[in-house]
């Protein structure tokens, strides 16, 4: 008997071309839970302007990121495959040694030892859940605990793989034992490599005259509906303000992203960004805590074209601090966050 976990992100296109980036964005925009407008009216927007036109626009982004690294990081491919294998990897060998110290000091009897398989899949694009799933059971896997890497819970993200999870019980005889993490916004060791990563990258660089906690938005809409997002953001955001010690006028929560012409949740990033340049702030340290891993949304958007915003518009120096990726401290909280959640019992 085996227990897996399965860590999920996003997805992304298998190569950097537009005709790749148009299969990855029909996928994921056709899920109703990402776009929220009636189907009839938003399939004729996607399939007369958003499929013909984006992916031409946006596979010289992915181009840019494609085997791009932070800190000298030899990424291969897209950065959030990259970075949610090497997370796979790393829990894989705490979960290896773990189960070695209890075997060693006699914790576990050798027959109750349930082997614990770490793999990822991806909401849209490859490796999808389902064939992870059969692929684990096929393995002698029989319980699962899956983490969506999204700290922060959205309908348009963690809600979107609670719907993949049903449609694999839906179809399913013997269903499998299997739970999802809801959010783990709050979650100390969470906090802790945030904060643990914004102070190691002061110790190199220096303090900036202001922290921007920059997360991705969603539609405003979605939060007046319900969706607990934008006050988990908040709330991670005040969290590690206070872990750093910061006062209220040296930290500011936006939200980047948008798309569409709907609003989504304020302050924008890149407003903000220009009004601080413009306004005489001088420097300014950005961090996207909604990211688990470096992507586009973070290597792009926010480390060249929001740098462009803020020094276009009279700002000196930009430096955006790394998604938590493949630290150490990261991987602490999701075995943290794993173990919580995973049924009584299981060792390894
Ligand atoms: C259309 C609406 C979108 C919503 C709602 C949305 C929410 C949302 N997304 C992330 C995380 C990521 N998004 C990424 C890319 C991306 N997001 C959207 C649109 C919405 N996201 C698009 C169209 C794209 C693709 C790029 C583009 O065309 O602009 C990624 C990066 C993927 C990669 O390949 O690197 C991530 C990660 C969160 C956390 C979130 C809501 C909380
Ligand atoms: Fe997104
Ligand atoms: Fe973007």
């Amino acid at each position: 008997m085996a227990h897996a976990i399965i860590l999920m992100n996003l997805g992304t296109p298998a190569e950097p071309t537009p005709s790749a980036v148009r299969q990855f964005l029909r996928e994921f925009l056709s899920d109703p839970r990402v776009v929220e407008i009636p189907r009839p009216v938003w399939k004729l927007i996607l399939n007369l302007f958003v499929l013909p036109l984006r992916p031409a626009r946006i596979a010289p982004a992915y181009q840019e990121i494609w085997n791009h690294g932070l800190d000298g990081e030899a990424v291969t491919g897209s950065p959030i495959t990259y970075y949610t294998q090497r997370q796979v990897a790393l829990l894989q060998q705490r979960f290896n040694d773990a189960g070695q110290r209890a075997s060693v000091s006699g914790d576990v009897q050798k027959k109750e030892k349930q082997e614990i398989i770490v793999a990822h899949a991806m909401t849209y694009g490859a490796p999808n859940l389902a064939d992870t799933v059969a692929r684990l059971q096929q393995d002698g896997v029989s319980g699962f605990t899956v983490l969506p890497l999204y700290p922060q819970y959205s309908a348009t993200t963690t809600g979107a793989i609670y719907d993949q999870v049903a449609k694999i019980i839906r179809a399913s005889r013997n269903v499998p034992d299997i739970s999802v993490v809801h959010d783990y916004w709050q979650h100390p060791l969470y906090i802790e490599a945030l904060a643990n990563s914004v102070r190691e990258h002061r110790e190199r660089n220096g303090a900036a005259e202001k922290l921007l906690m920059s997360f991705h938005g969603i539609p405003k809409a979605n939060t007046r509906k319900g969706d607990p997002y934008y006050q988990q953001c908040c709330g991670t955001a005040e969290r590690l303000a206070a872990a750093l010690e910061l006062p209220r006028d040296k930290w500011e929560i936006t939200f980047q992203s948008r798309f569409g012409k709907a609003e989504w949740l304020q302050p924008y990033t890149d407003k903000t960004l220009v009004e601080w340049g413009q306004s005489g702030v001088g420097s300014v340290d950005v961090i996207c805590p909604a990211f688990a891993a470096d992507c586009l949304e973070t290597l792009e958007e926010i480390a060249v074209e929001n740098r462009a915003n803020f020094i276009d518009a009279g700002g000196r120096e930009y430096r955006y601090i790394p998604a938590l990726n493949a630290r150490i401290d990261h991987l602490a909280a999701i075995e943290a966050i794993v173990r919580e959640k995973m049924p009584a019992g299981i060792c390894g």
